[in-house]
């Protein structure tokens, strides 16, 4: 179809009064049950110039045909030509109503406004805001602005550590960004840290113990990374600062991983008597080769922002002092990419390797689950809540 523009489609509605000097019960065009008056029609044309969306070409031949029927009445000027492709569409689509009532096409003019005004309009049209808190959540932040979903480890004075609480929040707020109008979905962290991994108290407050935060372990985790397997729109990490356990492995099934240069990547599982998660012991391999990955993965050797681009995990690394603007002024040019396009890209990549993603997530969860109850295991998580060892230095006894 030929393209009309925004600006072509707003110029078929001629300026008239503000719509905000109405009262609210006008201003506000719910579908009707009475017939529209012409002052309905003329807040509807005011309307449609606020749309803050492009309704798309369908729509806006729509509003075209549906105002000159019910200005003009049935279309009868001669059809442009062939080479003349806007006009063509236009005549086209009014052409199509025949002889529809006047009053009928000022109606029906009037409803499809309604449906695209401002409610309908974020939830049909892919509408970015003004920054918008979209989940309530003490130490998970999510927020939507620009087309982007960003969803933030918010617990700082803990380095960001995951609680049972916020794998669960993480879990939803992917569910809701998957069809949100956002088009792409990033996660970062607050304050001085990206994450500092799982939260190892997770382990030790279970009121069950440790059997029990195992048995619930297990099934959180195996949902949990499932939620970014299946994860349908571009996934990204800005990754502010250091990075640990299952915020690093995870990095594995994003889409691209924008780095600051202050940032470092940890994976200290066997420190932990652990087994890597989040499908890292296939992804990692496959990134990094398999040589770096063991290093990695079995020794918990720390790697450097650009260390880990080097070796494929990260995509690029920025200076710590312009590592926001730059990420973000990127990530907002992005967003306005085909949104359509970019997940049915993101489904192509990820068809062939779904199935094998599921089955690696499942076995690494049985395995991490007989791993939390193992003495090693035990003995690094006591030692490290009663503060005798941190990451990456040698237990004492
Ligand atoms: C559903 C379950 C799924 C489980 C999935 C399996 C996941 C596995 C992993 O993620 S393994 C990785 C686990 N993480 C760690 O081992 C990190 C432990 N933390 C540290 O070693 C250090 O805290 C540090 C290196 C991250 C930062 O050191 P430092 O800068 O010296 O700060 P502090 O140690 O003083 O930390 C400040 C504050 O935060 C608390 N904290 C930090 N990380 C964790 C954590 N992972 N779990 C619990 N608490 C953490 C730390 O205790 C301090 O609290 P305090 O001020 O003492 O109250």
């Amino acid at each position: 179809m030929a393209a009309v523009t925004w600006r072509q489609a707003r110029c078929w509605c001629p300026s008239l009064l503000q719509v905000f000097r109405f009262p609210v019960a006008q201003v506000h065009l719910g579908r009707p049950t009475m017939r529209a008056s012409q002052q309905d029609f003329e807040n509807a044309m005011n309307q449609v110039k606020l749309l803050k969306q492009d309704p798309g070409n369908q729509v806006k031949l729509k509003l075209y045909a549906l105002y000159k029927q019910a200005t003009d009445g049935p279309c009868n000027v001669p059809k442009p030509g062939v080479f003349d492709l806007v006009n063509k569409a236009k005549w086209e689509a009014w052409n199509a109503l025949g002889s529809l009532p006047k009053e009928t096409a000022r109606q029906n003019y009037v409803d499809l406004v309604s449906s695209l005004s401002p409610s309908s309009e974020a939830s049909s049209q892919g509408t970015h805001g003004a920054d918008e808190k979209v989940q309530e959540s003490k130490d998970i932040v999510v927020s939507s602005e620009d087309g982007i979903t960003k969803i933030m480890f918010n617990r700082p004075t803990k380095k960001n550590a995951i609680t049972f609480q916020m794998y669960q929040d993480i879990m939803l707020a992917l569910k809701n960004a998957s069809t949100d109008n956002s088009a792409i979905t990033v996660f970062t962290g607050a304050g001085d840290y990206y994450c500092s991994g799982n939260d190892l108290t997770n382990f030790t407050s279970a009121a069950g113990g440790m059997e029990e935060a195992a048995s619930k372990g297990a099934v959180v985790l195996r949902e949990f990374v499932n939620s970014f397997i299946d994860f349908p729109k571009p996934l990204v990490a800005v990754v502010n600062g250091p990075a640990v356990g299952i915020s690093v492995t995870l990095l594995g099934l994003f889409d691209a991983v924008y780095a600051s240069d202050k940032a470092t990547f940890h994976t200290p599982f066997s420190h932990l008597g652990q087994s890597p998660e989040a499908c890292s012991s296939y992804t990692f391999p496959r990134i990094m080769g398999s040589a770096k990955a063991a290093e990695v993965l079995l020794f918990g050797k720390k790697l450097t922002a650009r260390e880990a681009c080097a070796h494929g995990l990260v995509s690029e690394v920025f200076p710590e002092s312009t590592f926001e603007k730059e990420v973000w002024t990127r990530l907002r040019a992005y967003a306005k990419l085909p949104p359509n396009s970019m997940r049915i890209s993101k489904e192509l990549i990820r068809k062939n390797e779904k199935e094998k993603l599921h089955e690696v997530n499942a076995e690494e969860c049985t395995t991490l689950k007989a791993r939390w109850l193992s003495d090693e295991c035990i003995n690094a998580i006591m030692n490290f809540v009663s503060r005798k060892a941190k990451l990456g230095r040698p237990q004492s006894s």
